[in-house]
């Protein structure tokens, strides 16, 4: 059989890789060196000349979309179709079908459901009440990073000593104790969870560890530098004493520090997995010589390395391009007047990715992207399945599968309104724990005994029976039918559909695209019940199915999002001290370490032209800063780095309601360039750039008749044209 298609297009490391048959496989790399290559030809080998069935062969990834592109990769090279039970997905993905396949064995319900991170806050909070706690001195929040943590690290309740007189330590206990309780009365796990009840399921149930053990026959598993303690101990018990595995990692790439990733795993794994063979791959295919230089500058500042070479034969490229806006809006309409520019040069928009440290910087790039009409699609965020209009539907499909769902009883018994007050949920709390009830059972209970005013048990009675009399005339309905159905009949639809302008618009299509979701929905196992199945894909999933996925867009999302992902261009917006490197992290020389990888994931994702780009005021969060040039950008040599100035982004005229100019620019400097004016005594003239802010700021403005003036922004008494 010739196999050579699956090495040719491989150099020599990468073909070691591959081919190695050492029962531990350690390939520990840089950026754009192959990895991911190589474990998806690695794949191949396997199966087509070792001859191990797809059936046997686990592959761990780091996002779902990964997982995806994995399995079209594979299908690919073997032209074929591999779907034949290749157990291919997240950590998280991956326990979860675990569960499901052995929920009594873990403890679970049949029907236990995910709590995803917002409702596990909302839970949270509801704790924090029952155990009077002051949300001001005790944030829901901190407990949910207490609780989150130490799931982590495997520790559940039980595991933490007696915290004496600690009076922190004791409350978080208490919660965490609680907030254990309340999960396994309801039969909803959290996402660390999952990853601790499919660790002790094979843990403490030989026989279901032994069928596993006995099927895989071999464990791939990529980005190995952000696995977290639960997460290695589960690959090193399904592992056992002989089944081979693969890893790739790259030290210089961890960046979940934060959530418990442990870089010690990658030297832990020689120790634990016999004759370990370590590969290196040095030769980059991704990015120019400049990009790879950038990206070497920088992490070189980084003490805690194992230290590795990167180098190319590409050709050095373009310089990477800075750019200093004056604040957020300036620098979003940099990145969109460039995105304009490199349309037409036959780039595509997907060809684009806009990488941020923070969530909430996406809304303005968000907003220019929409003015300038340039579709774009956010990873992680603001997901589809996180909008609020779509968890309302989603809470009433979810009583249709489980009527004990608590979190989905809290958010929909009274909306839309229906006259169920707070004091009478109120009531149905207090009911339900000292009964031991979930709101569903306690609501009945309370309903059948009278006990609750006419009014208040009419509300609730209307609510019970809507939800049964929603089950009841779905049952037999397909998926999208069903969705449809609960939409209007809920009052859903109906609800969001009265809220006011663009935003009732918006919630309204986003319901009509559910359905669509629904019509489109395939689970991956056609015997699974499809319900529960479509709402367990919709906590799961990290957010790819917001847009079109077939639409070309540019591509938005956090720099850790973009991990292992790859674009011909790349934007890394606010790149400024206190936003980047974060300011929670500039005072700990291990979490500016970890900025610092962020940085080197960051500007490796480009393959042809890198754009960095800061605001010297920006709002974020409702306030007010003024920042300076992130340190990671100074470690670039100067000579890699082009400055762009802003005369070259005044490409068009820029409309916003009229008023006065002084007012306007004062609150967001800069936001008129190439704004026609008129001065008392200039004449008219067009405005060319900034500088400066606050009473400080002056305009540039090339006046008809007089040229070109700098003015005190504060006294010209500038009008709009
Ligand atoms: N031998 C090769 N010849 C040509 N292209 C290659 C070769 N090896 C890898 N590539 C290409 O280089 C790019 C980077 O590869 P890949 O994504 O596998 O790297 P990686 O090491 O996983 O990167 P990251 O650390 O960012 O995850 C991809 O576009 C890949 O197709
Ligand atoms: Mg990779």
């Amino acid at each position: 059989m010739d196999v050579s298609y699956i090495l040719d297009q491989l150099n020599d490391a990468q073909r070691d890789a591959v081919t190695a048959d050492s029962p531990g496989t350690l390939v520990l790399a840089g950026a754009g060196s192959g990895k991911t290559r190589v474990l998806v030809h690695r794949i191949a080998w396997k199966i087509q000349v070792e001859g191990l069935s797809p059936y046997s062969i686990m592959a761990v990834t780091f996002t779902n979309k990964a997982a995806r592109e994995m399995r079209t990769r594979i299908e690919e090279l073997l032209n074929n179709n591999v779907q034949g039970g290749m157990w291919v997905g997240t950590f998280h993905g991956l326990a979860h079908r675990l569960l499901k396949a052995h929920a009594s064995e873990a403890g679970l319900p049949d029907n236990f459901q995910i709590l995803d991170s917002d409702d596990q806050l909302r839970m949270m909070k509801r704790i924090h009440r029952e155990l009077g706690l002051d949300d001001a001195r005790w944030p829901p929040r901190q407990s949910c990073y207490f609780v989150n943590g130490h799931k982590d690290e495997g520790r559940r309740s039980a595991h933490i000593d007696d915290p004496g007189g600690d009076l922190y330590l004791q409350t978080m206990l208490r919660v965490y104790r609680r907030y254990e309780e309340i999960c396994q009365q309801q039969g909803v796990i959290d996402f660390a969870e999952l990853l601790l009840r499919a660790l002790e399921l094979w843990r403490d149930n030989p026989a279901v560890l032994s069928h596993y053990q006995q099927r895989f026959k071999h464990i791939l598993v990529d980005e190995f530098q952000d696995t977290n303690a639960v997460q290695y101990a589960w690959l090193r018990i399904l592992a056992g004493r002989g089944m081979p595995i693969t890893a790739v990692g790259d030290d210089d790439q961890s960046i979940y520090g934060w959530r418990g990733a442990r870089i010690e795993n990658i030297q832990q794994f020689s120790k634990d997995f016999a004759d370990t063979r370590i590969i290196r791959l040095e030769q980059n295919y991704r990015s120019t010589g400049t990009i790879l230089s950038a990206a070497n500058a920088v992490i070189q500042h980084n003490s805690q390395r194992l230290g590795k070479e990167l180098w190319t034969s590409g050709e050095d490229g373009d310089p990477i391009a800075l750019f200093a806006g004056f604040n957020e809006h300036d620098e979003a309409r940099f990145v969109t007047d460039r995105i304009e520019e490199l349309l037409k040069e036959d780039y595509r928009r997907a060809d684009i990715g806009i990488l941020y440290r923070s969530n909430a910087q996406s809304r303005v790039l968000e907003e220019a992207l929409i003015r300038a009409g340039l579709p774009y699609r956010i990873y992680g965020g603001q997901r589809f399945y996180d909008r609020l209009e779509i968890k309302n539907a989603l809470a009433y499909m979810r009583l249709i599968a489980l009527r004990d769902d608590d979190t989905a009883v809290e958010r929909v018994i009274n909306t839309p309104t229906r006259g169920i007050g707070n004091a009478t949920v109120e009531t149905l709390r207090h009911y339900a724990r000292d009964h031991q009830l979930s709101l569903w059972k306690a609501a009945v209970a309370l309903v059948q005994s009278g006990g609750l005013a006419a009014r208040a048990g009419n509300a609730l009675r209307g609510f019970l029976s809507l939800v049964e009399d929603l089950a009841e005339k779905t049952a037999e309905m397909p998926l999208d039918e069903q969705v449809d159905y609960v939409l209007s009949h809920s009052g859903i639809l109906d609800f969001h559909a009265r809220e006011k302008g663009e935003k009732g618009q918006a919630r309204v299509e986003n319901l009509q695209e559910l359905v669509s979701a629904a019509r489109s929905f395939q689970p991956e196992d056609p015997e699974e019940d499809i319900l529960r199945a479509f709402l367990d894909q919709a906590a799961l999933d990290a957010g790819d199915q917001q847009a079109d996925p077939h639409e070309d867009s540019v591509q938005l999302m956090t720099l850790h999002s973009a991990k292992g992902l790859e674009f011909p261009i790349v934007f890394m917006v606010g790149v400024e001290e206190n936003l980047f490197p974060h300011k929670m992290s500039m005072d700990d020389p291990a979490r500016l370490e970890e900025e610092r990888r962020l940085a080197y994931v960051g500007i490796t994702r480009a393959e042809q032209k890198l754009f960095l780009s800061y605001a010297e005021s920006r709002r974020l969060h409702g306030q007010e800063s003024f920042n300076s040039l992130s340190r990671f950008v100074r470690e670039i040599p100067n000579e890699l780095i082009s400055e762009v100035r802003i005369n070259n982004t005044v490409s068009r005229p820029t409309s916003f309601a009229n008023g006065n100019l002084a007012a306007q620019a004062a609150a967001a400097n800069g936001m008129a360039l190439g704004q026609r004016v008129l001065h008392s005594i200039f004449g008219a003239g067009v405005v060319l750039s900034f500088e400066g802010q606050g009473p400080s700021a002056r305009v540039q403005v090339n006046f008809e008749d007089e040229g070109s003036k700098w003015l005190v922004l504060q006294y010209a008494n500038l009008q709009l044209l």
